[in-house]
């Protein structure tokens, strides 16, 4: 078989690249068909080369606890995660060993319980009214929308503004080209190229965190920012301000374009598996009416296990990369000191000797007893795992569980369109085409009162 790549990888097989573009390409176009057909001829350990650089794909729920628990410490995430380099150095994702554990304590203060009640009362509040702004009977793009209402919600719970304050507009722009900057094909920022626009976000950001700091630190504000301006560990250490924007400025970031991705894939399987849809309203009529407590929310099994079955088949974070810090043996095969390496739930959680009928929506396949999840420990992982593990996890979906209750209260949705959706997977999945949506009235309430221009 013919060699390709680095002499350091020639005994690791791999698809023969483009000379000038490696598989980028393809990647970009059809990521799970490549990732599928490379795996099927070369096995489960191979090399690919995507935006310049070499890096080896370990397949398997087995490779993802290999480098996920890392019990030796082999896999260094602020080398691995490329994308994220220059855009979000300094976030908790991008820390390794030490260091990242003393200030994961930290942020962990930001996700206790009373915070998230603070967060909870501030969805609750604000949900009902950005999803009444949302067209009745009308066509509309559901990704787009979803993506804008979660940003403006993200500036009451995150920031702790009003969602129709006029800085809002700037700071979303700010933060959408720092994220599109992530897979830009120019890593530098060349004038005019995503990665210019994406660091000119970021300063615009770092600069107007920084202007929030000093009244947040000493307020008494509830919002996510207010609580890691305050947070200590439980020896009491807190950041410095240049870590409470790194960090902030990350998590933005963490849980803003994840949770779209996984709305618009619970929107996708909840209009092409309409009977799903009615499950689940029959749920939110038997919560009481007004906001939803945590009582309210643990008794929204359905939703859950439907939430999960999305994130099962179009996970937000379908790969995870990291880099070797020494030579690795996994399988009988050396990884070299250095070593890009990316392990891949979103293929693990198709994989039929795991899941049964993988490709089928069917979110009871997550009930007790059925439980096909526990058939590894890393069968189902969109969270990841060990140390990295996502420490939104618990607010992600507490957050899908107040928007699908708020909307499906008073509204049933419909596609709008007969053609299969299909999914952009690079950087993170979103449905081509926007997922064309048409929302139904189902019943009117003060929160929600049906728009003027209406056509049901
Ligand atoms: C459906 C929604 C979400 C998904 C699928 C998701 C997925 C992930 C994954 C896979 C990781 C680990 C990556 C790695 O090991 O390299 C991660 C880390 C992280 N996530 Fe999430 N996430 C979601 C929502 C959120 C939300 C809402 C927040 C915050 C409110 C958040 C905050 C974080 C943070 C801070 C980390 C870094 C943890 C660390 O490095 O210790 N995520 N997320």
């Amino acid at each position: 078989m013919a060699h390709y790549g680095p002499a350091e990888l020639a005994h690791i097989p791999g698809p023969r690249p483009d000379p000038l573009l490696g598989h980028t390409l393809k990647i970009m176009r059809d990521c799970y068909g490549f990732t599928l057909a490379a795996r099927e001829a070369h096995g489960d350990i191979y090399k690919t080369k995507l935006i310049g650089q070499w890096r080896v794909l370990l397949h398997g729920a087995d490779a993802l606890e290999f480098v996920l628990i890392d019990r030796d410490r082999n896999f260094s995430n602020q080398e691995g995660w490329l994308p994220l380099r220059n855009l979000f150095d300094g976030g908790l994702l991008m820390r390794d060993f030490d260091e990242h554990r003393r200030h994961r304590r930290i942020m962990q203060a930001a996700f206790r319980s009373k915070a998230m009640e603070e967060y909870v009362a501030r969805m609750n509040a604000e949900l009902p009214r950005l999803l009444a702004e949302w067209p009745v009977g009308k066509r509309f793009a559901f990704y787009p929308a979803v993506k804008e209402l979660t940003l403006r919600l993200g500036a009451s719970v995150f920031m702790g503004m009003d969602p129709d304050d006029p800085r809002v507009p700037a700071l979303n722009k700010a933060f959408v080209d720092e994220i599109a900057a992530t897979y830009g094909l120019v890593r530098k920022p060349v004038p005019l190229t995503k990665m210019w626009h994406g660091i000119r976000g970021r300063r615009y950001l770092i600069q107007t965190f920084k202007e929030l700091i000093a009244e947040r630190r000493d307020g008494g504000g509830e919002d996510f920012f207010s609580q890691m301006c305050r947070a200590t560990d439980d020896d009491g250490d807190r950041w410095t301000e240049e870590e409470i924007v790194d960090h902030f400025n990350f998590l933005l970031m963490a849980a803003h374009d994840t949770t779209a991705s996984g709305l618009a894939t619970m929107a996708w399987a909840l209009t092409t598996w309409p009977d799903w849809q009615e499950r689940i309203i029959a749920e939110v009529d038997a919560l009481p009416e007004g906001p939803l407590d945590d009582a309210a929310l643990n008794a929204m099994p359905v939703t859950e296990r439907a939430f999960k079955e999305a994130l099962r088949l179009v996970p937000p974070v379908p790969f995870i990369p990291r880099r070797t810090v020494r030579d690795v043996e996994w399988q009988g095969v050396t990884l070299p000191k250095g070593t890009h390496v990316s392990v891949c739930p979103g293929i693990v959680q198709l994989q039929p000797d795991l899941w049964t009928d993988p490709d089928s929506f069917d979110p009871d396949r997550f009930s007790p007893n059925r439980a096909e999840d526990r058939r590894h420990k890393f069968a189902w992982s969109p969270f990841g795992g060990g140390a990295h593990k996502c420490l939104g996890m618990h607010f992600a979906m507490v957050q899908v569980k107040l928007f699908t209750a708020h909307l499906l209260r008073h509204r049933r949705m419909q596609s709008a369109t007969d053609a299969p959706a299909t999914w952009q997977m690079v950087p993170i999945p979103w449905p081509k085409g926007g997922l064309p949506i048409v929302l139904e009235p189902r019943r009117e309430t003060a929160a929600a009162p049906a728009k003027e221009d209406a056509v049901a």
